[in-house]
């Protein structure tokens, strides 16, 4: 029950004031008709994406997880015309479908899908700097992330990192895999982290019970 009522409460919203158009309906589509699992942020947590990238007025973003490129599409549209969005996904398939989602929202100049282990590639972005830095792809290498998220972000700059708390299970410490220890080491790095101020918030909607951390990059650790 607790489900059904959290998914209808996130269409009554999110069709009110984050309604897909048909690019968003048509990536979505084209991710179900490759079998991709269903894992993209709901249209409501892309229009979050969206007010923080605006409230950093970025100009250049990263995310590590592309899937078929519809949390990519959120972002891409708050970028600025000369922004510009690079996004690092590990399967070359949905990396295909991903190209051809954002090439139909016409942001195909904006943002570069680039195919590797984020951990290989992200090496490729050192120098370059990011003012927002969304972080949604394999869950055992999330502590890896988080560390190259804060050195390729300005101060002042954000690091998103989705699913952070997986269905309540971070906290049942019996369970140990590899996912949740990924998360809970994640969790540990970030109480250490004198670099960043950071917050985690559970949710729930269409999405079940997960969570997000957001944490802004300081001037001075
Ligand atoms: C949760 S999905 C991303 C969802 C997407 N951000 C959205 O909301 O629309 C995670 C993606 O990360 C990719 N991935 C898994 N391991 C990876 C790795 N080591 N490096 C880069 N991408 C990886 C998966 O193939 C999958 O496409
Ligand atoms: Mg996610």
């Amino acid at each position: 029950m607790a489900q059904e009522q959290w998914a209808a409460v996130d269409e009554y919203l999110g069709e009110r004031y984050a309604p897909e158009d048909p690019v968003l309906i048509a990536a979505r589509r084209a991710a179900d008709e490759a079998g991709l699992p269903r894992v993209a942020v709901s249209p409501l947590q892309g229009r979050f994406l969206q007010v923080l990238a605006r409230t950093v007025q970025a100009r250049r973003i990263l995310e590590i997880g592309t899937l078929a490129g519809y949390s990519t599409i959120w972002l891409g549209r708050a970028l600025p015309a000369d922004g510009r969005l690079v996004t690092l996904e590990h399967d070359p398939a949905h990396a295909e479908i991903a190209r051809a989602n954002l090439a139909r929202a016409g942001l195909d100049e904006v943002a570069e899908v680039r195919v590797g282990a984020a951990l290989d590639t992200l090496p490729e972005l050192v120098g370059e700097v990011f003012d927002l830095v969304f972080v949604d792809a394999d869950r055992p290498s999330v502590p890896e992330y988080f560390r190259w998220a804060l050195e390729l972000t300005r101060p002042g700059g954000l690091v998103v990192v989705d699913n952070v708390v997986r269905r309540g299970a971070v906290v049942d410490e019996a369970n140990l895999d590899a996912e949740l220890r990924g998360v809970r080491r994640f969790h540990e790095l970030l109480a250490a982290e004198p670099r960043a101020m950071a917050t985690s918030i559970q949710t729930v909607g269409a999405k079940g019970h997960d969570g997000f951390t957001l944490a802004l990059v300081l001037s001075e650790g």
